[in-house]
């Protein structure tokens, strides 16, 4: 997947101008289409003209208290969708340790590098631990969203407020005339916040010890911070959702239910279509559209419209919002 517009336009040839009336079809909702050039497959948005691939473009964040399942919940929607949902690389300004890979483990950087690009709003939020740097930045959600993934960001309801806090932020000023472009390219993104609740706080102790990861000093300092996180996140206005993780598959469900999936539905609640390009047509540009017009005898009514007015930007290989619609010869 993947391609710049310029791709569309550069490497089809011009074609004689379409002069007949054929009405826009707008494809349905919720449906995107994916265009075969040559051995290169363009996944293209639908009706939806936010992104690549419709809801992709929500950031999901899920938090709760050490211990209640976030985790577990978040490996078991990786299992069953394994291509819908990414997860974002942090930066940090520790060192590697070994095995680790820069960019694939962590963004590894510099505290002064880092600390500039928090001051100029780049990280959606970030945490001091041991006096190093932790942080999400917003290119590193984006990477994940135009890639046509569903992007998880797992963090403590701190970090949930301040991504919040960032991505209202933003919002406001890429309303701002003088906004700058970080913040027109933040402002796509939107996210969706859930918050994980234990049944119990016997539970969550239960859980915690049967887990058997941390020490029994460990463990008493996250009871004691869950009791404040569960208040915060029950009570703060970050959260739209709270789920109890009591049954894990019936939580899971409830999860699935909110994220628009279940089994029954198509990947990302969304159809995919393929559709080729056909071996015999002319191309044709009108203004902000590109029309390939069939010409092959069996099909020569058929039409594929690119409409390029609502690109909103990508680098190259990850270009976004193209409108696609197809006529057919009926
Ligand atoms: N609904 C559930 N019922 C019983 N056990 C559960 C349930 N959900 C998760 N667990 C178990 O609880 C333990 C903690 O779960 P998990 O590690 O997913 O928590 P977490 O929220 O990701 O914690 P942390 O923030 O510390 O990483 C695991 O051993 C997991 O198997």
């Amino acid at each position: 997947m993947g391609g710049a517009p310029t791709f569309f336009v550069d490497h089809l040839e011009n074609g004689q101008q379409h002069t007949n009336g054929f009405g826009f079809k707008p494809e349905p909702e919720n449906r995107d289409t994916s265009v075969q050039i040559g051995d290169q497959s363009y996944v293209i948005g639908g009706g939806n003209h936010e992104g690549v691939r419709g809801s992709a473009e929500k950031l999901i964040v899920i938090s709760g208290p050490s211990g209640v399942g976030k985790g577990t919940l978040i490996s078991m929607l990786m299992k069953e969708f394994p291509s819908m949902f990414g997860f974002s690389v942090s930066h940090t300004t520790r060192s590697p340790r070994s095995m680790e890979k820069n960019g694939v483990h962590y963004h590894f950087t510099d505290k002064t590098v880092m600390e500039k690009e928090i001051n100029d709003e780049k990280f959606l939020e970030f945490a001091s631990v041991h006096g190093n740097l932790y942080g999400t930045s917003i290119e590193s959600v984006k990477v994940v969203t135009d890639s046509g993934k569903r992007c998880i960001l797992d963090i403590d309801v701190q970090g949930a407020r301040s991504v919040k806090a960032s991505l209202r932020s933003v919002k406001a000023s890429s309303r701002s005339v003088k906004a700058s472009s970080r913040s027109v390219k933040a402002s796509s993104i939107d996210a969706m916040f859930i918050f994980l609740c234990p049944p119990s706080m016997k539970e969550l102790e239960d859980r915690l010890r049967a887990r058997g990861t941390e020490t029994e000093e460990q463990i008493q300092k996250r009871l004691r911070n869950a009791e404040a996180e569960i208040k915060d996140g029950k009570s703060s206005g970050i959260f739209g959702h709270i789920l109890y993780n009591d049954n894990l598959e019936e939580c899971y469900k409830k999860l699935k239910n909110l994220l628009g999936i279940n089994n029954d539905a198509p990947v990302n609640g969304v159809e995919v279509e393929g559709i080729n390009l056909p071996k015999e047509h002319t191309v044709t540009k009108m203004e902000d559209k590109i029309l390939i017009h069939e010409t092959g005898e069996a099909t020569k009514n058929n039409m594929i419209v690119l409409d390029l007015s609502s690109i909103n930007g990508g680098a190259p290989g990850r270009t976004r919002g193209i409108i696609l619609d197809t006529v057919k010869s009926s």
